[in-house]
This record gives C-alpha cells, sequence and structure tokens, in this order.
C-alpha cells in the first residue's frame, strides 16, 4: 500500500512537470501563434522541433564567417551581420514570424508598423522577452533594462536624474584621466618601433574602466575586482553558442553557466560591499559624484525611504550600467575610427573644428558647453550609429493585446526590432544610404530618413536609453584626445566582418596605424 501510494506520487509528480513542460514550451507559444496566425500574421520561415529557426540562422551564418572576407569594405552589412533576416525579408518582407526554439517572435523592420504598433503603449506596458531573461540575469538582474510595470516608472524615476547634464558634468575629467592614459599607452608603443594597434581591444578596455568609475568608483579596491570580474563573466556568458528558447537550452553550457553564476555572486558580494561602505560613510563627507553616489544620495531624500532602491536594486543598477554602458559607447568610436581612418578628409575636418572650439591649451580641461559646440562630431557620431549601430536590435514582449490596424499582435508576442535593417533601407535613406556621409544631419536630426521611426540607435518612446548623454559625453572627449594627438590610417591586416555578440562588433578586432601629430 505504501508502495502504491509513492509511485502514485511520483507519477503525479511527473505528470506535473511533464504538463509544466508542454504548457512553457508547446502550449503557451503555439497559442501565441496561432493567435498570430489567425490575426492575419501567416508569413515567416517554417520552424522545426524543437530549435525552431536556429539552425538555418546558425547555418547562414557559418556560410558568411567561412566565405573568404571581402578586400571591399562596404558599408552595406545587414547581409553578412544577419543573412537569415535578410534573406527571410526577400521572401516573407518586412513584418514575419520566426522561431527562437519553441517561442514565436515578430520580427519588425517597417517603421511604419512599428510607429502604429507602439502609439498608444507607454514605457510601462512594455515587457521584455521572458525567454531571454535567465540569459541575462547576471548581467541586468532586476536593474532598469529588465524591469516592467510600475517597477519600472520606480526605478526609471529615481535612475534617470542621475543622468542629467549637471551630474554628468563632474564626470568629465574621470574621462579625460582614463582616456589620457590609454593614449599615453599607444605613444610608448609608438616610441617603441610598434605603429599599429587594436583599437577595439584598448577602446573596450578604456570604456569599461570609464563606466566602472562613473558608476561605482574605481578608487574603491573593491571597485577594480567588480571591474576585472564583470568582464570575465561578459566573455564567460557569450563566448559559448547559446540555444534561447530550446528546451533546456540552459543546460547545454553546465560549465559556463556554473562559472557565469559563480561570478555573478561574487561581484553582487563586493558591491553590496561598497554599496555598505559608502552608506555607512558620516553624511558630512562631500558627497561622491559617480551613479551610485548620486543613486544613494538620492535615497537619503526625506519622504522617498519608500520608494528608495534597496541594496540588491542598487547591485543591479550598477551591473546594469557597467554592461549597458561600456561595450555599447567603445563600439560607437571604435566603428568612427574605422571610417574616419578610410575618410582622411573626415579626421582633417574634425581636427579643425576641435580647433577652433576647445583649442590646444584646454585639452585637459574640456567641459560639457565645449563639447555641445563640436557640431560636426556629434554629426560624424550618427552616422557612425546609423551605419554600424552598437545596439544592432531592440527587444520587446507585449503585455497586451495591440491593435495596428485590423490586425493584434497579442498579448504575450516576443518582439524583435531590426535596427540595422532600418538603417539599410535604401527606401527610407536613398540610393546613398550605404556611403559615410555625415552631413546628411548637418540640419536635420533624423539624417533625411523618410521616416521619424526609421533611426533608433538607442531605442524608442518611454524606454529610449537613459545613458544616452553619458555617451554622447564620452564620445566626445575620446575622440576628441584621440585626433589632437594622432593621425590613423587602415592597417593591411584589417580584415571587414562585423558581427554580432550582444552588440555589433568587428569579429577580428580594429588594426590601425598611428601616427603622432
Ligand atoms: C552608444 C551607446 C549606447 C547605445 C547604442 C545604447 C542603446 C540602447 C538601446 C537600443 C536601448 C533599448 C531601448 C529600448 O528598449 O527601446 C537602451 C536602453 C538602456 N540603456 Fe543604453 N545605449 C548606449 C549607452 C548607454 C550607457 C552609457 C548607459 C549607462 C551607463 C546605458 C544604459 C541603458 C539603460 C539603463 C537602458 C534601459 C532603459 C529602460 O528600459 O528604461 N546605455 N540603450
Amino acid at each position: 500500500m505504501e508502495y502504491l501510494s509513492s509511485l502514485l506520487i511520483i507519477i503525479l509528480g511527473l505528470v506535473l512537470i511533464v504538463g509544466r513542460l508542454l504548457y512553457c514550451w508547446w502550449i503557451l507559444p503555439h497559442f501565441v501563434y496561432r493567435k498570430l496566425k489567425s490575426n492575419g500574421f501567416i508569413s515567416g520561415p517554417k520552424p522545426h522541433f524543437p530549435l525552431g529557426n536556429l539552425d538555418e540562422m546558425k547555418k547562414s551564418k557559418n556560410d558568411i564567417l567561412y566565405s573568404s572576407p571581402s578586400s571591399l569594405l562596404s558599408n552595406d552589412i545587414h547581409s553578412t551581420a544577419f543573412p537569415y533576416f535578410s534573406l527571410w525579408q526577400k521572401v516573407h518582407g518586412k513584418v514575419f514570424i520566426y522561431w527562437l526554439g519553441t517561442e514565436p517572435f515578430l520580427y519588425i523592420a517597417d517603421p511604419e508598423f512599428l510607429k502604429k504598433m507602439s502609439a498608444d503603449i507607454k514605457g510601462k506596458s512594455w515587457g521584455k522577452p521572458n525567454v531571454f531573461k535567465h540569459d541575462r540575469e547576471p548581467m541586468f538582474g532586476n536593474g532598469l533594462v529588465m524591469v516592467e510595470g510600475e517597477e519600472w516608472v520606480r526605478h526609471r524615476h529615481l535612475v534617470t536624474p542621475a543622468f542629467s547634464p549637471a551630474n554628468l558634468k563632474a564626470m568629465a575629467s574621470l574621462m579625460v584621466d582614463s582616456a589620457t592614459s590609454m593614449l599615453d599607452r599607444w605613444t610608448s608603443l609608438i616610441d617603441s618601433g610598434q605603429q599599429e594597434i587594436d583599437v577595439e581591444r584598448e577602446i573596450i578596455s578604456t570604456a569599461g574602466e570609464i563606466i566602472a568609475k562613473t558608476s561605482f568608483g574605481l578608487s574603491y579596491e573593491n571597485g577594480r575586482k567588480v571591474f576585472e570580474k564583470l568582464r570575465t563573466m561578459q566573455i564567460t556568458l557569450f563566448k559559448s553558442n547559446r540555444f534561447v528558447g530550446v528546451p533546456f537550452g540552459k543546460f547545454l553550457n553546465p560549465k559556463q553557466n556554473l562559472k557565469a553564476k559563480k561570478l555573478g555572486k561574487e561581484i553582487d558580494t563586493l558591491l553590496r560591499s561598497i554599496i555598505t561602505e559608502r552608506s555607512n560613510k558620516p553624511r558630512s563627507g562631500k558627497p561622491e559624484k559617480d551613479l551610485l553616489g548620486l543613486l544613494l544620495e538620492d535615497n537619503t531624500v526625506e519622504g522617498r525611504e519608500k520608494k528608495a532602491l534597496t541594496t540588491k536594486e542598487l547591485v543591479d543598477e550598477c551591473k546594469t550600467f557597467f554592461f549597458g554602458g561600456h561595450e555599447t559607447t567603445a563600439l560607437a568610436l571604435t566603428w568612427t575610427l574605422l571610417l574616419l581612418a578610410v575618410h582622411p578628409e573626415w579626421q582633417k575636418e574634425l581636427r579643425e573644428e576641435i580647433g577652433e572650439v576647445i583649442g590646444d591649451g584646454q585639452l585637459t580641461n574640456i567641459d560639457v558647453t565645449m563639447l555641445a559646440r563640436l557640431k560636426k562630431m556629434g554629426w560624424v557620431m550618427n552616422e557612425v550609429l546609423r551605419l554600424y549601430s552598437p545596439a544592432p536590435n531592440v527587444q520587446r514582449q507585449a503585455r497586451q493585446d495591440i491593435l495596428v490596424d485590423d490586425l493584434v499582435v497579442p498579448n504575450g508576442t516576443n518582439i524583435w526590432i531590426d535596427v540595422v535593417s532600418m538603417h539599410h533601407d535604401q527606401k527610407l535613406w536613398g540610393q546613398d544610404v550605404n556611403e559615410f556621409k555625415p552631413e546628411r544631419f548637418k540640419d536635420d536630426i533624423f539624417g533625411g530618413c523618410n521616416h521619424k521611426m526609421g533611426f533608433l540607435p538607442f531605442g524608442f518612446g518611454g524606454r529610449m536609453c537613459v545613458g544616452r548623454n553619458l555617451t554622447n559625453m564620452e564620445y566626445k572627449i575620446v575622440l576628441t584626445l584621440i585626433l589632437s594627438r594622432f593621425s590613423f590610417s587602415l592597417s593591411p591586416n584589417y580584415c571587414h566582418t562585423p558581427s554580432i555578440l550582444l552588440s555589433l562588433r568587428p569579429m577580428h578586432g580594429l588594426p590601425l596605424i598611428f601616427k603622432p601629430i
């Protein structure tokens, strides 16, 4: 009897587990898919269980990776960075459904559709795809990038003031210091006879240092340890093939997952110790003007206690700033150096502008008002973000049924917005879409794009990037210092393979040849 009841419990347990798995992996996604289909979204590549379209995506990516690299430096990158989307678009148009494992995604590369879909949706009503949450948890925790609903409103409300121009102003000197040490290192390398430098690696590490300083203060002993562990975690998470959306996908790289989890815990402990140390500091001490310092200061404003960020939330925001902020900005700078290396006339234009606005004597005292006057540099930045958008896509999940004309995007639909495709769409930008022409941003913040939703380097709506002013400042400071000390050209060793590893990056680095000015 006892044996029978134990057996019954085991069987019941198994049925429940299988039932739950079936519900999550089959019934729920297919429910959304059937709703999408019945609402008119019928087009898209045929999926195969359990990989969906992942196999096809990997194959077309490998075909590109293992084909002989083109010697031509073309800015027409959509078909190399996203060969599968480029192929599917030819058959299914600019709005269709594809599958990551057992999860259907609504693909959008049509700005008019996006405009209609997002018109009545507030920032707090957007979700982020549940299917990515496990993957991103060690990096962002429940920071601003991931939170939803009223919690997002609270976080956004508390975090936004930290990025105000007045607060960012105090960070300029930290940025000048980090960039200057990088450039001193380059000078030593050049003096020792090495003229070729892989700037991608150099700039990513300097931008990491800048973000760590501006986020949680590298001056703290633990700050440097956090920085090193965050970098190791990123490499651990993204160096292996991931199987997003595939049943049991997270168990396919157990070693990597365990390592990332362990690093995640160590980072949290270190950040907690920094936060505790700083919260316990006597109030009379000078408040620190990094992002964590500003959030801690805000937390102590009277009447805010209930809404203030908890220590766990502060830890997650610090990680979010680090991961959301350093690589994107570094890649914007990296792609800029590539384009300036092949367009020396623009190096000259920018150097002249720097001379007029800042002059040699002021380089170590660059301030925000000077940066605002670097207009041409602003056009160059926009043009680079258009051609080589470091954030190549925006992902959302519908948390309610959304009406687009007579179609319904059902609650729960995963959404993938292909920013690279829209930034390279001839119908939106004209014949010269793939040419580097910063002047297109001279009199028009949309660069002459014939649709206001066609240029989205920082996303759109209420969830638009909170760090864009910080990027703008860091970009202009670092580029000003580089251009003031060196001229550069492309190394013959450069191989043009823009690829996606979360962000859009040059697969084989960016070797440039430098000459001091
Ligand atoms: C070139 C540099 C950058 C690019 C291209 C970029 C791009 C983006 C994009 C596309 C989004 C998603 C917006 C959406 O869902 O509509 C985003 C959100 C976000 N970014 Fe950035 N970003 C950059 C720099 C930064 C920096 C420097 C920080 C912070 C230090 C930062 C922090 C964030 C945060 C916290 C969010 C989430 C905002 C929210 O959901 O409310 N980003 N960014």
